[in-house]
């Protein structure tokens, strides 16, 4: 049984309790993402302790925006742990996303476009004019254009980018919620089953599994879920 597309998020408050999570999601899951809390407080080491055995494919969520030269020197500082995904800002710009692929040509540069947690009252307030969905197709094609082979958006404009960008560039969706779950602090959800309908590679699920009382059991479902969605498609499942 193929294991589902699937990047638990390891939002951990500590590394037994991040090992943990993965150990028990990893049977059931393509890949379990480090992000900045579990990094800033233990640093490269997480990496290893995550990865554990298992093999798991590791995907880095450092979202790095800056300049060109220093997010180069970011990338290349993070290659010995040979993340899966690393992700930078698409709004850096074309020089700052070429400059992470080139520094990084063995890992997969995600960038992303809207963060999911914001709305569009949100991006009104910092200036940025347009709906959520023109945001992200503008991003989306910057950053394809800059080389980055995947991308991040919410799985609310999942298919206008894949209609974009076309069936090569992974696109990866947080901002999933089994439906009846809360959305807590993210504005553009929608379920595993529609995210991947829509045409989402790889989709990021956090607190829905974490924060249940058996994560494993958690991860288990959702991932029985999108593989009944997934053969119910044709896809393989
Ligand atoms: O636009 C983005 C980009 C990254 N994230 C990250 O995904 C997870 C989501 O966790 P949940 O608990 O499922 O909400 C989290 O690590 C974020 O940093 C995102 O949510 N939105």
């Amino acid at each position: 049984m193929t294991s589902a597309p699937i990047a638990v998020a390891l939002d951990a408050p500590d590394l037994e309790t991040a090992a943990h999570w993965a150990s028990v999601v990893t049977p059931h899951v393509s890949t379990v993402k480090v992000g900045l809390e579990l990094y800033l407080r233990y640093g490269p080491e997480v990496i290893a302790s995550v990865r554990g055995a298992s093999g798991v494919q590791v995907f880095l969520d450092l979202k790095l925006h800056d300049i060109p030269n220093t997010v180069a020197g970011a990338a290349r500082a993070v290659a010995r742990l040979r993340p899966a995904i690393l992700t930078v800002h698409a709004a850096g710009g074309p020089a700052m996303i070429r400059a992470a692929v080139e520094a990084l040509p063995d890992t997969r540069i995600a960038a992303v476009t809207v963060l999911t947690s914001l709305s569009a009252a949100d991006l009104h307030g910092i200036g940025l004019e347009g709906s959520p969905d023109d945001a992200v197709r503008r991003l989306a094609t910057l950053a394809v254009g800059a080389g980055a082979q995947a991308l991040v958006c919410s799985p609310r404009e999942v298919a206008a980018v894949r209609a974009e960008v076309g069936p090569d560039i992974t696109l990866i969706t947080p901002g999933v919620r089994p439906a009846g779950s809360a959305t807590q602090d993210q504005a553009r959800v929608a379920t595993p089953e529609r995210a991947l309908a829509d045409g989402a590679d790889l989709l990021v699920i956090g607190r829905p599994i974490t924060g249940a009382a058996d994560p494993g059991a958690a991860a288990a479902g959702i991932a029985a879920a999108l593989r009944r969605a997934l053969t119910s498609t044709g896809r393989d499942a």
